[in-house]
């Protein structure tokens, strides 16, 4: 089988501590639809995948040393995703459709795409299909407010599931979670795992290829949409909940927001257009700088990029964080219409600040902020300082 011209899709699944990742897992783990898939799942948690279906021997479950994925066993899980290249060519594994990852519930999924999408070996064979993050009706609420981590998992996430929705009294605050999740992250698909539809066609191939169709489905995959409809509505970050107790002030960066958690408070999703064709040396620019000096601050960008020089094939990028995939060239564009759509998801990076670099970059006219020349031309510009501060 060649690997490169049919990449495995590489689902990640992530969410807090005991919100129910390894529940969910063993479930979808039955479904048909799933089989020859391997999992790759740390030593922690007391409920063991039962359903691996690589190989039924214990051979086939690939366990990572203990600690957090993302960080003590990154190097490993390069190795045992090359390990896997490795079985499969050489006939140890005769089958494999799909990787899922389940991460500890400690961990920031953006390492485990970046050791994916940075790695050229392995984009050879391996396709980021997206990132799946539970999270518990129970404690969602109390876990967001208390850890950085929870907030971040729902943030980059493509799918978010409820779960423990079937418990008793949780009903009544599912509706602030959900508000809160759509503000956190407007594209994810919000699904409760006692729903029905919680089940492998929900929850996986969220990626930009489209298996049904064979072809990338940029709409489905970049749903500006949802940003763009939240944008008009003027609702963002205006979540508003019970703990008014937290600072708010510290966190103020220009945006509008109001009563949001503090953790809430400083991730930002939002969506960036223009209507003219960008030269494709404007563009990398951009990217470059933006992704050198604020890199670790992109938990999430997606795009579709009408370039100057060809722009009847447009350009497709994600990144995660400093780590960007090779750009890929559609034969055209998915409706005919061109028109250049960024979507982001930032963590202490104001929206107005990377709007402001966009604009700078592109030549869009403003009040007295600087241009692209003096962005980059700038000799005593220091990396990292917001522009016009
Ligand atoms: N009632 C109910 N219980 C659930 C649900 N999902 C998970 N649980 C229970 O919640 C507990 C934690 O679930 P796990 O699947 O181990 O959660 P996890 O995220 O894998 O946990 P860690 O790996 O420890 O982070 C277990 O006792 C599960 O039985 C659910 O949808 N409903």
């Amino acid at each position: 089988m060649s690997l490169s011209a049919h990449p495995i899709p590489v689902s990640v699944l992530t969410g807090f501590l005991g919100s129910g990742k390894t529940t969910l897992l063993n479930r979808l783990l039955k479904d048909p639809a799933l089989s020859d898939t391997a999992v790759i799942i740390n030593e922690f948690g007391d409920v063991g995948i039962d359903h691996l279906l690589v190989e039924q021997s214990s051979e086939g479950i690939i366990e990572l040393s203990d600690g957090c994925l993302c960080c003590t066993v990154r190097g490993e899980l390069v190795d045992t995703l090359a390990g896997l290249i490795d079985r499969l060519q050489t006939g140890q594994i005769k089958r494999l459709k799909r990787i899922v990852i389940e991460t500890t519930g400690l961990a920031d999924p953006a390492p485990v795409l970046q050791a994916i999408m940075g790695h050229p070996a392995l984009l050879q064979a391996f396709r980021v299909d997206g990132v799946i993050t539970t999270i518990d009706a129970v404690n969602g609420t109390a876990t967001l407010d208390a850890h950085e981590e929870a907030v971040k998992q729902a943030a980059v996430a493509d799918r978010i599931i409820i779960t423990k929705t079937d418990l008793p009294n949780v009903r009544a605050s599912l509706g602030d979670l959900r508000l809160r999740l759509s503000s956190l992250n407007p594209a994810a698909d919000v699904i409760e795992a006692s729903d029905p539809r919680s089940n492998y066609a929900a929850l996986f191939e969220c990626g930009l290829y489209n298996p049904e169709t064979k072809t990338a489905d940029v709409q489905r995959w970049l749903k500006a949409e949802a940003y763009e409809s939240r944008e008009a509505e003027g609702h963002h970050h205006h979540f508003d909940h019970d703990h008014h107790g937290h600072d708010h002030d510290e966190h103020d960066h220009g945006d509008h927001h109001h009563d949001v958690n503090r953790h809430d408070a400083s991730i930002r999703s939002f969506s960036l257009k223009h209507d003219q064709p960008v030269p494709f040396s404007t563009f990398e620019m951009f990217i470059d700088l933006l992704r050198s000096t604020h890199g670790e601050k992109l938990l999430r960008v997606k795009g579709i990029i009408e370039i100057a020089e060809d722009p009847d094939r447009p350009l497709v990028i994600h990144g995660v964080q400093q780590i960007f995939h090779p750009p890929a060239r559609l034969s055209a564009w998915p409706d005919g219409k061109h028109e250049t759509r960024l979507v982001m998801i930032t963590k202490d990076l104001p929206e107005s600040y990377v709007r402001q670099l966009f604009d700078a970059f592109l030549g869009h006219v403003q009040i007295d902020t600087p241009d692209r020349a003096a962005l980059t031309d700038n000799p005593l510009a220091i990396p990292g300082h917001p522009i016009g501060a």
